[in-house]
């Protein structure tokens, strides 16, 4: 995946070591996440409290089949890595469950709820949200006004709510409150009124995360957190997103390429290759099992981190 505006990858780091990216400010109870101790690492596995469960479910591209998966559980409060070799599905997987595409069979619940066939914006207002490179359009928008835009919708927006204004102020005020105090947290406020498209590559992988927050959501879905990230940046963004599971108790999917990345902060990894789920478990279990190395070796240009090195 690349970053619309042209930008890409690790080659692309942006930002030196004045970029404002620093621990987060966070509540002060934390919270204790998922023990996965007992499952199984086999493909499609049953775990203990799954907050999203799928089933069957492919998508085809004419005669190339993206995504082939027969069932998986995401485990509540976890953080779950997607991971795989270059065209493995792991956008299109993506993709299909925030609604953004439509698979040719399957289905899956979120919380216990039908979610497939549910269109994107439902599905982020029950509570599963994913974040988006910055498209071109969107760096030309002010920092606050990319939150406000990925706010809860406006009841001003309808019929019924413009005849009821001070709803709709409150709702607004609400949402002011809400952006500033995500900016706040993801030391982006002095940055509220500067074009999206000034902001480094940590800076803007931190306002993804932020407006991803905006409706606070169950599941927070990262699409490439680190990519574009200054190497110096990394520690600081991963505390970020340790501290979703830690200090809020979200549950994290998210698909990364780096793998010491990977294996430092992902309490299961599940490893797509051609569409289908061939091995998931602890990262542990990833890195000696052979046909994660077997997939990685044939396809990719890096095979997965080595014992010891995920820190
Ligand atoms: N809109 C599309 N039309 C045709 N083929 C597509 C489309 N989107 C994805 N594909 C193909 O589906 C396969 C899976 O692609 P996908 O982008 O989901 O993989 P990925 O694991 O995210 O890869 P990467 O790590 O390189 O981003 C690839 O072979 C890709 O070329």
């Amino acid at each position: 995946m690349s970053n619309d505006d042209g930008t890409a990858g690790r080659g692309a780091a942006e930002g030196g070591a004045d970029e404002a990216v620093s621990a987060p400010e966070l509540p002060a109870e934390p919270r204790i996440s998922v023990d996965l101790t007992g499952v199984a690492a086999e493909p499609g596995v049953a775990k203990p409290d799954p907050i999203l469960v799928a089933d069957g479910v492919r998508r085809q591209f004419g005669g190339l089949t993206a995504v082939d998966v027969a069932h998986l559980e995401v485990p509540r409060g976890s953080i779950t890595a997607l991971i795989g070799p270059n065209g493995a599905g792991k956008s299109t997987f993506f993709n299909l469950l925030t609604g953004f595409d439509r698979p040719n069979a399957g289905s899956w619940t979120f919380q216990g709820e039908r979610a497939s066939g549910v269109p994107a914006y439902r599905v982020a207002r029950r509570g599963m949200v994913r974040t988006f490179q910055l498209t071109k359009a969107l760096t030309r928008l002010t920092v606050l006004d990319n939150m406000l835009l990925a706010a809860p919708k406006q009841s001003g927006e309808g019929m019924l709510g413009a005849f009821w204004r001070p709803g709709w102020r409150r709702q607004e005020r609400e949402n002011l409150e809400r952006a500033e105090s995500l900016l706040r947290r993801f030391k982006l406020y002095d940055k509220r009124a500067d074009f999206a498209g000034t902001l480094s590559g940590g800076q803007r992988k931190l306002l993804e995360m932020a407006r991803a927050l905006m409706v606070d959501p169950a599941l927070v879905m990262l699409d490439e957190p680190m990519a574009g990230v200054n190497p110096a940046l990394v520690q600081s963004l991963l505390e970020h997103v340790t501290a979703l599971r830690d200090r809020e108790g979200k549950t994290v999917l998210f698909v990364e390429h780096d793998m010491d990345v990977v294996m430092g902060i992902s309490d299961w990894v599940v490893v797509l290759a051609q569409g289908k789920v061939i091995a998931e478990g602890r990262p542990d279990d990833i890195r000696s099992d052979a046909a994660v190395i077997d997939a990685y070796l044939g396809t990719h240009h890096g095979a997965p981190a080595e014992e010891g090195s995920g820190g």
